[in-house]
C-alpha cells in the first residue's frame, strides 16, 4: 500500500506543499492541474522537484468533460487529451484521472462512453500511460461509481480502469457493498475524503467542506472495507477540498492527513484481516480508565493563589515532591499537581503561557503500548531527564505543545505518588467538598485547529466524538465538540474560538496558544458540595436572576429546588437520560475556571447553559473601576 495526497489538499505554493507532504511521510502526490499551471517551472523541472523530495507523482488530475461528446467537441477532447499525455510524460506521471462529464453538451449512453474510453485507452497505451475514470457526484450522466464501472468494464481495455472517491460514493449514499464485486486490479486508484453531514448542494459540499477520514461523519471505514475486499493494494490517496486547510499550515495539515490514513488503514485491517494493505503494526486504540492527574506550571505567587482557590474547593495539600518544587493537591480521586520548578518542561511552558495546565496524566492499561501507538500515528514522544529516585513515565506531546503522561496499573507507575512524593502538612485541611473525580477537561483552541485535536484524541484513544454544538458568547460563536469514551472515564471538550473577543478567544490570546480553559470536578451531591464550599470561603460565579426565571419557565421545577439553585448559583439542565447540575468558580487569570457538576444519568455538558456562564464571567472580568456584581 502506498500513501498519497492531492496537492489541492493543503496550503502554499507547489514547493512548500511538497516539502510538507514529504516530511509527513507520504509516498506520493496527486498533482492537481492548477498547482502545476500556476507554478513557474517546466514540467520536467516539476517532475524532478517532486522526485527530489522522495515523492512520486501517483496521479495527474483532473481531465474534464471527455466522454460522450458530439463532434466537433469529441475530436477536440481527444486533442486535449494528447496534449495532457505529452505533459504527463514530461512530468513523469503515468496515471491520469478523467472525471465524469458535466457539460450540457454531453450525450448519454454507456456504450458511447465506453467507446470513447476504449479509444483513449489505445492512445494512452501507445505512450505507456493509463487512464482512470471517476464518477463525480454531480456528473451530467455519470454520477455513480456503478455506472463508471460499467463503462470501464465495457471499454475493456487494459489501460482504462476505475477511480473510486469515497466522497462521491458516500455523498450520494450509494451502497458501498457494490464495490466488493469489482475486480481489484480494475481499480486504478482510490481517493479518500470524509465530510461533516451538511445538507447542501453536492458540488459546493465537496469543494469546500471535505475533511480527513475520521474528521467528518461519512462512513469512510465501510467504504474502505469494501475496497479492501476487492484485493486492491495500490495507492490510498487523500483528496481534500477544504477552505480551512487551504489557508492552514501545510505542515500540520499534512501530518493530520498522514495520521488519518494510517488510522483508517489500521481500523480496516482489524475489521478485514484479509486486506492486502500493509499497515504499520501498532497496538489497538487505547482504553483510558481515568484521569490520573492534571499538572499546572506556575510561579510561586500564582501557585499560592491557585492553592488557595483549590483549598476553598476542599482540596488538601497532600504531598510534596522529594526533590522538586512540586506540590500535590488532592481530593477524592483527583490529583492536581502545581509545579513551580525553575527548570524543565513545566518551567518552559510557564515562560511561554504563564500559569496554565502543562501536563495531563491518563490511566491506561499499558503505558508503553500507548506511546507505541501514538508514535506510529505521528505523535512526538516526550522525554526529560529523570532525577534520582524518580520514575520514568511514558509520555508524548499533545497537539498544542502540552504533554500527556500515561500511568498503568501493571508497573510501579501506579505508585508514583508514594514513590516521588512525601506527605505535606503545612496547611490546615479544608472541609471536604465531596469532589470525587474529574468529570471533564475543556481545552480551548482556534476553531481551525479543532479537527487536528479531534483526530489526535480519537485515533490514539478508544473514544468517540459527539456532534458539534454552538456556544453563544456575546462577542461571537464558540464551537464545542466532545471526545469521550463509553464509560465516561475520559471526557474532553474541545472549544474552538473564532475571534479574540469571545471569552475563549481572549483566553487563547492571553495564554499564547491553546490550553486547558476549565476543569470540571464531579460530586455526588451538588447541594452538600455548595454548602461545604461556602464554609471554606469559596466564591461562586454569580448567575443572573433572569436565568432562573427562564429555567423555571422551561422546566417547571418545584419551588424548593428552584430556591436552592438560585441561592447557590447552580445551573440546571435535563436531557432524555437525566438531570445535570453545574456551578462555577470565578475566573482565575484571563479566563481559566473550575466547574463542579453532578450528573444524574445526564449525558451532555450543559451547552445551553454556557451562554449564561460566559455572560456572568464577562461581567466579573470588567476592567478595573467598573462595578462588579
Ligand atoms: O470538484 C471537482 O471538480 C473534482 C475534480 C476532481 C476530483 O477527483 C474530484 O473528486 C472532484
Ligand atoms: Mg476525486
Amino acid at each position: 500500500m502506498k500513501t498519497s495526497i492531492a496537492t489541492v489538499s493543503i496550503s502554499g505554493d507547489l514547493s512548500e506543499k511538497l516539502a510538507a507532504i514529504a516530511a509527513a511521510g507520504f509516498d506520493g502526490i496527486e498533482i492537481f492541474e492548477n498547482d502545476f499551471l500556476t507554478f513557474d517551472g517546466t514540467p520536467r523541472e516539476v517532475g524532478q522537484m517532486v522526485r527530489d523530495h522522495g515523492l512520486e507523482i501517483s496521479l495527474y488530475q483532473p481531465f474534464r468533460d471527455f466522454e460522450g461528446m458530439p463532434e466537433p467537441q469529441r475530436a477536440r477532447a481527444f486533442d486535449r487529451a494528447e496534449r495532457k499525455f505529452d505533459l504527463m510524460q514530461e512530468l513523469g506521471a503515468e496515471l491520469v484521472l478523467v472525471c465524469s462529464n458535466v457539460s450540457p453538451l454531453a450525450l448519454g449512453g454507456i456504450d458511447r462512453a465506453a467507446d470513447d474510453f476504449r479509444e483513449l485507452g489505445e492512445r494512452a497505451a501507445k505512450r505507456g500511460l493509463r487512464v482512470g475514470f471517476e464518477a463525480l457526484a454531480w456528473g451530467r450522466h455519470i454520477n455513480d461509481h456503478r455506472d463508471a464501472w460499467e463503462i470501464v468494464r465495457r471499454a475493456d481495455h487494459p489501460s482504462i480502469g476505475l477511480i473510486l472517491d469515497s466522497f462521491h460514493t458516500l455523498a450520494r449514499k450509494v451502497d458501498v457493498d457494490t464495490i466488493r464485486a469489482i475486480p481489484g486490479d480494475r481499480i486504478f486508484f482510490v481517493q479518500l475524503a470524509d465530510a461533516p453531514l451538511i445538507d447542501m448542494d453536492l458540488l459546493y459540499w465537496s469543494r469546500h467542506f471535505r475533511n480527513m477520514p475520521g474528521e467528518g461523519d461519512l462512513p469512510v471505514i465501510d467504504f474502505m472495507r469494501a475496497v479492501a475486499a476487492t484485493g486492491y493494494d495500490r495507492v490510498l490517496s487523500l483528496e481534500i477540498f477544504n477552505d480551512q486547510f487551504r489557508g492552514g499550515s501545510p505542515k500540520l495539515i499534512s501530518v493530520d492527513g498522514y495520521r488519518s490514513l494510517v488510522y483508517l488503514a489500521d481500523q480496516v485491517r482489524r475489521l478485514e484481516p484479509a486486506t492486502a494493505f500493509d499497515v504499520p503494526d501498532m497496538p489497538d486504540r487505547v482504553a483510558v480508565s481515568g484521569i490520573e492527574f492534571v499538572e499546572f506550571a506556575a510561579d510561586e505567587r500564582e501557585a499560592d493563589e491557585l492553592g488557595t482557590l483549590l483549598h476553598t474547593m476542599g482540596f488538601e495539600r497532600a504531598g510534596e515532591h522529594i526533590h522538586k518544587d512540586v506540590a500535590l493537591w488532592r481530593q477524592g480521586g483527583i490529583n492536581i499537581v502545581l509545579n513551580t520548578e525553575r527548570e524543565g518542561f513545566a518551567h518552559s511552558s510557564y515562560l511561554v503561557h504563564g500559569t496554565s495546565v502543562c501536563d495531563i496524566g491518563l490511566k491506561v492499561d499499558d503505558a508503553a503500548a500507548t506511546v507505541a501507538r501514538a508514535r506510529v500515528l505521528g505523535a512526538e514522544p516526550f522525554e526529560q531527564a529523570v532525577g534520582p529516585g524518580e520514575l520514568k513515565i511514558p509520555a508524548i506531546r499533545g497537539v498544542g505543545g502540552g504533554v500527556m503522561h500515561f500511568i498503568d496499573a501493571g508497573s510501579e507507575l501506579a505508585r508514583v505518588w508514594d514513590i516521588e512524593f512525601r506527605a505535606a502538612t503545612d496547611r490546615e485541611a479544608p472541609i471536604s467538598c465531596g469532589l470525587t473525580r474529574i468529570d471533564h477537561i475543556a481545552q480551548t483552541m482556534r476553531y481551525e485547529e479543532m479537527l487536528t485535536w479531534l483526530l489526535f484524541y480519537t485515533s490514539i484513544f478508544a473514544t468517540h466524538k459527539t456532534p458539534m454544538v454552538d456556544v453563544i458568547d456575546p462577542a461571537g460563536l464558540v464551537r464545542s465538540q466532545v471526545i469521550e469514551n463509553d464509560s465516561g472515564s475520559l471526557r474532553i471538550t474541545l472549544n474552538g474560538a473564532e475571534n479574540r473577543r469571545t471569552l475563549a478567544g481572549h483566553f487563547l490570546a492571553e495564554n499564547f496558544g491553546s490550553a486547558v480553559q476549565h476543569i470540571a470536578f464531579a460530586t455526588d451531591d451538588i447541594f452538600s458540595t455548595a454548602a461545604a464550599l461556602k464554609q471554606n470561603g469559596f466564591l461562586p460565579l454569580v448567575i443572573s436572576p433572569n436565568y432562573y426565571e427562564d429555567l423555571d419557565a422551561r422546566f417547571d421545577l418545584d419551588d424548593a429546588l428552584m430556591e436552592r439553585l438560585r441561592a447557590d448559583h447552580i445551573l440546571y439542565d435535563r436531557d432524555e437520560h437525566g438531570e445535570y447540575f453545574q456551578l462555577f468558580s470565578r475566573n482565575y487569570g484571563e479566563g481559566f475556571f473550575f466547574e463542579i457538576v453532578e450528573r444524574r444519568s445526564y449525558k451532555g455538558y450543559g451547552a445551553t447553559n454556557a451562554q449564561f456562564r460566559i455572560a456572568a464571567q464577562k461581567r466579573h472580568m470588567r476592567p478595573k473601576g467598573m462595578p462588579r456584581i
